[in-house]
């Protein structure tokens, strides 16, 4: 008997403002038609908002009847917003992908619960440069920026260690090391 392939679930975390988004596209465009890799697209509850991350945006209502009808792999709440994750994510990780995914730190314990081959990559970068970095994105205004940036992590599960990719540097540089990691989990 043969046995199917399965995935795994990169779960990519981090506070607001360390570069998470970034990371995650430039690693896709420098990844572009290896099959090895999917990248999620996610679902919030925010407009969609040109120039920052390419989610699919529901409304409230939307989102709540999706959810009842059991199209989400994993959603949390955070920012007074509703984040999800589609349920693709288990066809691709049946697929034997490597399936890369931006969630909450405070998600990590369902996604674990439910996903037990992840690995976690934290993004990592000291609250001054969150902070510039938030000022010069410009989707959050002053008051949002201030609850970001003292926003609490989670306490990752006990036994999990995550892989820190720092990035203090440029964002080609961030990059090259998210992409090195990706591959060497494909890898692996
Ligand atoms: N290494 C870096 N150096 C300078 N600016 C960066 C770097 N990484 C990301 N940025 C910028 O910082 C801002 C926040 O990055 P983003 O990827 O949206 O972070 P996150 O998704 O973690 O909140 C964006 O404007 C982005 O262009
Ligand atoms: O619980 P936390 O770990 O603090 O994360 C809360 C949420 O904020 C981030 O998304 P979002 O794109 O809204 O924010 P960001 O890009 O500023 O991190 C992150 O991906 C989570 O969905």
């Amino acid at each position: 008997m043969s046995t199917l392939p399965t995935g795994v679930l990169v779960l990519v975390v981090g506070p607001s403002g360390v570069g998470k988004d970034t990371l995650i596209e430039g690693a896709r465009k420098a990844l572009e038609g290896d099959g090895r890799f999917s990248f999620v697209r996610r679902l919030v509850t925010r407009p969609a908002d040109a120039g920052f991350e390419d989610h699919v945006s529901l409304e409230a209502a939307e989102f709540a009847a999706a959810a009842a009808a059991g199209r989400f792999a994993l959603s949390w709440r955070a920012h007074g917003l509703d984040y999800a994750l589609p349920i693709g994510v288990d066809t691709d990780l049946a697929l034997g992908r490597v399936v890369i995914a931006n969630i909450s730190r405070h998600a990590v314990g369902a996604a674990l619960a439910r996903y037990p081959r992840c690995r976690i990559v934290e993004i990592s970068a000291e609250i001054s440069l969150r902070a510039e970095r938030l000022a010069r994105r410009g989707r959050e205004d002053r008051d949002q920026i201030a609850a970001r940036l003292a926003r609490e992590g989670a306490i990752l599960p006990e036994g999990v260690a995550p892989l820190v990719i720092d990035n203090s540097s440029s964002a080609a540089a961030g990059i090259a090391a998210f992409a090195m990691a990706l591959r060497a989990i494909a890898g692996e």
